[in-house]
């Protein structure tokens, strides 16, 4: 790892970048702002960002086979013509929109979309959906926070975190039928004490990506930093970040070496703001072990 490359994309800042996604046949990076409300194109050598203004939050996006993208928004899914900014509806949502969103969600080899949700009350009525042609199935029900979707590099195991349980868990994955096995806690993370200053806290698994040696780089929210973790499930890297929240990993760029982490601003003290200039800012870092093309959704 390079820690000294570590910086900005651009000046361009967001409340709440997400999904950030190296596009497998463009070749460039997309993310979400969720509450800005926007999906984001950061083409290199630009000074800002080209911007899709979305009338919900996107929680996730997805390459599209065929072009474009799939935005899983608030109130259901679309496919977005990046070429022409056209955005059709595709599926609503299977939950009350007044009370969940779609959070992180990234399509399995077939090219099924699995998007966690997240409850906006922070209650455990947020589910894990397999959506294809033949619509949305809740695979995980009971989750808070729907978070950190990856695949081992062959395929055979599922992870996906809740951020509010503080834990990663891992699931075996049938990759022909869409199947998941029994549901294991596979990474628990301590709880924030709240005697204790936030600098204290690691923070909470947010999202995460899983590069070609199937370890797992998870974002911790509030923690300041990024993990990298065996399969075994031991921390054998840490990326310490000038900025509190990060929220999701992606490996791309040309050798796949390039290391895209999507940050927060949103709801953040003034003073922490003041100190960390970077904080909404799509950060870049190189690392040496790079990471896997992104499946295109069949949607
Ligand atoms: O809205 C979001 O917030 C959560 C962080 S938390 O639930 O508030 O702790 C973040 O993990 C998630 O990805 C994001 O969409």
């Amino acid at each position: 790892m390079h820690t000294d490359d570590l910086r900005p994309l651009n000046d361009h800042r967001c409340l709440l970048g997400e999904s950030p996604l190296w596009h497998p046949d463009e070749q460039v990076l997309y993310s979400v702002d969720i509450p800005g409300r926007q999906v984001l194109r950061w083409r290199e050598g630009t000074d800002a960002p080209d911007v899709w203004p979305m009338e919900a939050e996107p929680g996730c996006i997805a390459a599209r086979q065929g072009g474009g993208l799939v935005v899983a928004r608030r109130d259901g899914l679309f496919a977005l013509d990046t070429q022409t900014g056209r955005l059709s509806a595709l599926a609503p949502p299977p939950y009350d929109p007044a009370a969940q969103r779609y959070n992180d969600g990234k399509p399995d080899a077939a090219g099924r979309l699995w998007v966690g949700t997240l409850s906006d009350a922070r209650r455990p009525e947020a589910a894990l959906y397999r959506i294809d042609a033949g619509g949305a199935t809740p695979m995980v029900q009971g989750i808070t926070v729907g978070n950190g979707l990856a695949w081992s590099p062959d395929g055979r195991t599922l992870y996906a975190s809740d951020t509010k349980a503080h834990t990663v868990y891992r699931q075996p994955f049938d990759g022909a039928t869409g199947a998941l096995g029994p549901r294991e806690a596979w990474v628990q993370f301590p709880e924030r004490d709240p005697a204790q200053p936030l600098a204290a806290y690691g923070g909470r698994p947010d999202g995460a990506a899983v590069d070609a040696e199937g370890c797992y780089w998870v974002a911790m929210f509030e923690g300041q930093r990024l993990l990298r973790l065996s399969p075994k499930g031991e921390v054998l890297q840490v990326l310490p970040l000038p900025v509190r929240c990060p929220t999701m990993p992606c490996l791309g760029g040309a050798d796949g070496r390039t290391l895209f982490i999507t940050t927060a601003r949103d709801k953040r003290p003034a003073d922490e703001l003041a100190a960390q200039p970077w904080a909404g800012a799509v950060l870049s870092v190189r690392v040496d072990v790079p990471g896997l093309p992104a499946h295109r959704c069949r949607l």
